[in-house]
């Protein structure tokens, strides 16, 4: 095992993970043995992906795809591209969607995948070599049955029609359940483009209730402006709350008399930076980071892992905040933000919209097609809107002590480990 693990054990956010898994493991009274199976994937795939630049040289990338656990279903979740994409990462990643699948109550265990290049630097056909590429050299390790990947950072529906496509003409069918976030034309669902930013403003909404008594009127901040950021902006801002300033890699906008959302969505789009947004007496600031200490009710961090850290958590005001990104707060950040009274939805439920509306998507595939967007909005809607429900009450009834992640934990680890129980693994 030791071999194997080197590969990732000294990755910080995979020990941030286990460090999640150790303190909710003490909780529930798990033994070091048990721990030991939990902390490391089941299979962990690499590839070796040769593509041919458009200036006709032959470039080399690393790819992985890791397979948490399966005690519950088929592995389920993401594939990311970035310039420092890391195998730890990715086994991170897998693991908290074994939690998150768990916790959501789905048929599913946790994967992730990951290719470490800057997306872009690519033009479209190299990125569609790539992700060919990437998709067939995981293809005897993938399978509507055994591993549904779906997007993640700087990937998106084109590149799950692509996979899609590969993987079909490996397998010589239509594969329409082996990826999940598909284009609407190719047996995806619209209600899966908004899903997660939808769930995560819908926890946002819950929290604000019970903390700070409901979310008209109040002001938010949302780091990263991709897939999740987006729709918690815009539904946050139908909903009543008022956000003041949204960020991308280029920097952030602020203005505490609200943002036109529609308006930042448009530029973003149309120019690629939100930076670009002029309207009102917006700030315009190159640094993201400041983002997150900024004056506001409410925080979503949208981007990625790791930015809510001991270094910036005393400047952080914010009293109320969803995790839409994986892993964006450090453990000891965490401790620190419960101490002074601030409710954090932890991602494996304030993110989960995306992979339940998978689920969604995945079942309409495999039934022939039975909801429309509408129905899978309103049964996402409730079926996150129980879960919290489930998660808040078990904390203020069991963990009062410690944060919310602790119950999503309690209830999220206890399932697969009763699912490895009752088929035998351990
Ligand atoms: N998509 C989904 O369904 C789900 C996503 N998540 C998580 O949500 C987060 C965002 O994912 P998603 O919206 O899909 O990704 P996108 O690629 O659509 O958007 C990512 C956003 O974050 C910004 N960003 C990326 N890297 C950094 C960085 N290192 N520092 C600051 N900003 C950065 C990007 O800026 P720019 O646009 O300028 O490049 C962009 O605005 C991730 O943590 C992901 O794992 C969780 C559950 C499901
Ligand atoms: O929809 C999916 O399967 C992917 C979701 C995902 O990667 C995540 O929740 O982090």
């Amino acid at each position: 095992m030791n071999e194997y693990a080197s590969l990732y054990e000294n990755d910080p956010v995979y020990q941030m993970a286990v460090k999640q898994l150790r303190e909710s493991a003490s909780l529930l009274g798990l033994s070091d043995e048990i721990v030991e199976i939990l902390r490391h994937p089941e299979k962990l795939v690499q590839v070796k992906i040769t593509i041919r630049r458009d200036n006709g040289k032959l470039e080399t990338y690393l790819g992985w795809r890791s397979q948490h656990n399966s005690a519950l279903g088929p592995y389920k979740g993401g594939v990311r591209y970035g310039e420092d994409v890391t195998p730890g990462e990715v086994v991170a990643l897998s693991m908290w969607m074994t939690w998150k699948t768990s916790l959501a109550g789905i048929p599913y265990g946790g994967g992730k995948g990951g290719v470490r290049v800057n997306p872009k630097a690519l033009s479209q056909r190299e990125l569609e070599e790539l992700s060919r590429k990437f998709f067939a050299g995981i293809a005897k390790d993938v399978g509507p049955e055994v591993d549904i990947p779906a997007p993640d950072v700087y990937t998106n529906p084109q590149t799950m029609a692509w996979y899609f496509d590969e993987y079909s003409k490996i397998v010589g069918y239509q594969a329409w359940g082996v990826v999940t976030a598909k284009p609407v034309e190719l047996g995806g669902l619209y209600a899966r483009v908004v899903s997660t930013g939808y769930g995560t403003a819908l926890t946002a909404r819950e929290a604000a209730k019970r903390w700070i008594g409901g979310l008209e009127g109040k002001t938010v901040a949302v780091h990263g402006f991709g897939n999740v950021g987006m729709y918690a902006a815009k539904y946050l801002t139908e909903w009543g709350a008022r956000v003041v300033a949204v960020s991308d890699s280029s920097g952030y906008i602020y203005d505490p008399n609200g943002l036109d959302i529609e308006e930042a969505i448009r530029v973003k789009e149309t120019t690629g930076k939100v930076t670009n947004y002029k309207k009102g007496d917006v700030k315009v600031s190159g640094n993201h980071m400041e983002l997150l200490e900024l004056p506001v009710d409410i925080l979503v961090p949208a981007a990625t892992q790791d930015v809510i850290t001991k270094e910036n958590v005393n400047r952080i005001k914010a009293k109320v905040i969803a995790e839409g990104a994986n892993g964006p707060t450090t453990p000891e950040a965490e401790r620190v933000l419960y101490e002074k009274g601030v409710i954090i939805v932890p991602d494996i439920l304030a993110n989960s919209g995306g992979v339940t509306m998978s689920w969604i998507e995945w079942s309409h595939n495999r039934m022939g097609c039975w909801l429309t967007d509408e129905e899978a909005l309103s049964r996402l809607d409730k079926m996150m809107s129980l879960n919290f429900n489930r998660v808040y009450d078990e904390w203020r009834k069991r963990f009062p002590e410690h944060p919310m992640r602790t119950a999503a934990y309690a209830i999220a680890v206890d399932r697969v480990v009763k699912a490895m129980k009752l088929r035998g693994w351990i």
